[in-house]
């Protein structure tokens, strides 16, 4: 099935629930476990700095430089399991993916609060495609100035989110905790990180 346009005004947003197969995701989930190389981000909130409550790990080229939420992050280079999802990914899209931020979220407990994509590096209009692997989580987004305009999503094992166009620059958008007892999940935002000008 192709990529579906979801209605949220300001928004753009494309969703396939089952980019990859079961099996395909299956593989690529247990593949990106053992090949990423995972780490606890410190993050910088409200002036101060904390562990980030989930793992994470920056991936790309080697000029793909990026900072995020305060911090420089160097990328490490691309896992092989990724290489035919960055290839596929470009192709179906169009978009010259030179990046990719890794979270791999343990529990329920692990999480991340609300944001934009909206870093310099990002560009104005960013293209973002979420892959996401392993156990449903919900994914949040509100207006940054119209309440009303909101809307949550259910991202489950080989779905895919492409988030393009406004909705950065429009929305934030977060994976809340659950006390749900969930499993482990990994997702992965594609990105192009441009000079940082
Ligand atoms: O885990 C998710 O679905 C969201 C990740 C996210 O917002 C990000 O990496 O910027
Ligand atoms: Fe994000």
């Amino acid at each position: 099935m192709p990529l579906q346009r979801l209605p949220l005004e300001d928004a753009e947003l494309a969703f396939d629930p089952n980019w990859l197969e079961r099996a395909a995701a299956d593989a690529l989930q247990a593949a990106l476990v053992e090949e990423i190389r995972w780490e606890v981000h410190r993050i910088r909130l409200f002036g101060r700095e904390h562990d980030s409550p989930r793992l994470s790990s920056w991936i790309g080229d080697a000029d793909a430089h990026y900072r995020y939420s305060g911090v420089d992050f160097r990328p490490y280079p691309w896992p092989e399991a990724l290489g035919p999802i960055r290839e596929r990914l470009m192709r179906e899209l169009g978009v010259g993916f030179n990046s990719v931020l890794a979270n791999r979220y343990r529990d329920g407990r692990d999480a991340m609060g609300w944001h934009s994509d909206d870093e310099r590096e990002l560009g104005p209009r960013p293209v973002i495609a979420s892959l996401s692997l392993g156990a449903t989580r919900r994914f949040a987004l509100k207006h940054r100035r119209r309440a009303e305009l909101k809307g949550a999503l259910e991202l489950g094992h080989g779905s895919l989110l492409v988030m393009s166009g406004p909705t950065q620059a429009n929305f934030r958008h977060a994976l809340p905790r659950t006390v749900r007892p969930v499993g482990e999940r990994i997702n992965l935002t594609f990105r192009v990180i441009g000079p940082r000008g």
